[in-house]
């Protein structure tokens, strides 16, 4: 079966300052795919560009060259307006230090975020699916650091957004507990058919992506897609 795109970048580039001393390429023409229902996980060292490759995808930061259509819209060419409509319908973000508000509790944090869409998710329906329903109660401080980041992977997810993108999400978070939050995106694809991509500068987390991009200074320095991903819990760092 051929394989629907989902993602496509072209040439995209992000240079401040661009002809000046002082210029900064953070994504130099940057060209991949991404298929419908892929887990991609975009892996570089501190500097080469990830983030702001993710803000990009994410409609939070715009591109200075290039295109960069989602699901068939040149993303690229919208202006504030248009992004910030584009992230609060399409996207869903996941950070290192979770960003719960710290007087709301659990079920409270995910229920803001679902009232942005036109197609959420139950907020308990959405805690559910993090194991963490029975703690809906609970507010960020009553709860362990990767209690907060699935908190903060449900307030994502009650979005029903066509894309979960995440920035170093086990950063904070312990190994075994790390394993926990993988584990959520890996279910997340593979259930319902969409899309996430995960940042990080753990290569070793690469073999459970469908599709890894490794940047480099800016640019793609390799683009694989894995047929076998290996299930989180075979996974050692
Ligand atoms: N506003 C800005 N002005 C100038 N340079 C910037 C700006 N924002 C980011 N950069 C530069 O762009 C490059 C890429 O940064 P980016 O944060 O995308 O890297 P990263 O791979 O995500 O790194 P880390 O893993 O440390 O977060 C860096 O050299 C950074 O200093």
């Amino acid at each position: 079966m051929a394989q629907e795109k989902f993602i496509e970048v072209q040439h995209s580039s992000k240079i401040y300052n661009e002809g000046q001393e002082n210029e900064v390429r953070a994504n130099d023409d940057i060209s991949f795919d991404i298929y419908k229902g892929e887990l991609t996980i975009i892996v570089g060292a501190s500097g080469a560009g990830k983030s702001t490759l993710l803000n990009i995808l994410g409609g939070m930061d715009f591109n200075t060259h290039g295109k960069v259509i989602v699901n068939g819209n040149n993303i690229s060419e919208y202006d504030e307006r248009g992004r910030t409509g584009y992230r609060r319908k399409e996207i869903g973000f996941v950070f290192q230090f979770y960003n719960l508000i710290e007087n709301l509790t659990a079920m409270e944090n995910v229920e803001i975020a679902s009232q942005l869409s036109d197609n959420p998710l139950d907020a308990v329906e959405a805690l559910k699916q993090v194991s963490l329903d029975k703690r809906k109660d609970n507010f960020p401080a009553q709860m362990s650091g990767g209690e907060q980041q699935r908190v903060s992977i449900a307030r994502a997810m009650a979005k029903n957004p066509g894309l979960l993108l995440a920035d170093e999400p086990t950063g904070a978070l312990d190994y075994h507990t790390g394993k926990q939050v993988l584990q959520v995106f890996q279910d997340y694809v593979r259930e319902t058919g969409k899309n996430a991509i995960i940042v990080t500068h753990n290569g070793m987390i690469k073999p459970m992506a469908d599709h890894v991009i490794e940047i480099f200074d800016g640019k793609v320095k390799s683009d694989t897609r894995n047929d076998n991903p290996t299930p989180i819990a075979d996974l050692e760092w």
